[in-house]
């Protein structure tokens, strides 16, 4: 890997975050403070829980749409055959739209970006899943607390989604040679940035990220049961073959 390789690496990474980052940071910096109003958070409160999972179901899945996106710009992914490209963005695409969301979150009143407004966690009541809920702020909160800067993200979202210990994965090795490539080229950012003590750090993130997601998948399954009719015909298409 000489330099070269590695720099336009990280060059081509961190122009496919921008590109497909959905909404930039200075967009929602303007605003952080336009807050649900009581009427607006009562109304969210009163949803039932099938029409509230439905309703986020739909904006996950735009999210997870434009890392998709994302994934297809990354030269080491574009690579790899279709069956180990589905088989990355099946555990990988949730993580990555959960780092991107903890790039918005207010850690000054504990509120996500949702549907237009900042939102605290009692919005999501009615999707009487109240521990994930927590944990994705919980989540939110720890990535805040690295201040990463978005090039170190971009690198960082495209080690969640390019890892070679995902299951069934059908040309492991090739996986393993894209993703030390990405890992110099995060290691490369991070040198550059003097901020090499990050790496262990990020790597503890990992390892929440995938407890966060198998909850999300756990939630998922028992809403699944209880509302099989909204599930099957009312949730994104994406949403189910990415998830179920
Ligand atoms: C991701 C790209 S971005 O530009 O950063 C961006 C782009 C767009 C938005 C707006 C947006 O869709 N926000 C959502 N927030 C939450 C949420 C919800 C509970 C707590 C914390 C955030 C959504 C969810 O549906 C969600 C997310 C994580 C786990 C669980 C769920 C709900 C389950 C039922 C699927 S969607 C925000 C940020």
């Amino acid at each position: 890997h000489s330099l070269r390789n590695i720099d336009e690496l990280c060059a081509s990474i961190v122009r496919s975050h921008r590109e497909t980052s959905q909404y930039r940071v200075e967009e929602l910096q303007a605003l952080r403070w336009k807050l649900f109003s009581r009427e607006e958070i009562q109304a969210y409160q009163n949803k039932s829980v099938d029409d509230m999972w439905q309703h986020c179901a739909i904006r996950l899945t735009d999210a997870v749409q434009f890392v998709v996106e994302f994934a297809k710009h990354i030269p080491g992914f574009r690579m790899l055959s279709q069956n180990d490209q589905i088989a990355l963005l099946k555990t990988g695409s949730m993580e990555v739209v959960l780092v991107r969301m903890s790039r918005f979150f207010n850690t000054e009143n504990n509120t996500v970006f949702f549907d237009g407004k900042f939102a605290g966690a009692e919005i999501f009541k009615s999707l009487a899943c109240g521990d994930l809920i927590t944990a994705v702020f919980d989540f939110a909160h720890g990535m805040c607390a690295l201040k990463l800067t978005e090039q170190q993200i971009a690198l960082f979202s495209a080690l969640v989604l390019i890892n070679a210990d995902r299951p069934c994965l059908e040309d492991r090795s090739r996986v393993q040679r894209a993703q030390k490539s990405v890992e110099l080229g995060l290691m490369h950012i991070l040198h550059r940035d003097n901020q090499e003590n990050l790496m262990h750090k990020l790597y503890q993130r990992m390892a929440v990220l995938r407890s966060l997601c198998s909850l999300h998948m756990e939630k998922l399954r028992w809403f699944s049961q209880r509302y099989p009719l909204t599930a099957h015909s009312l949730f994104p298409p994406l949403y189910k073959e990415l998830f179920s």
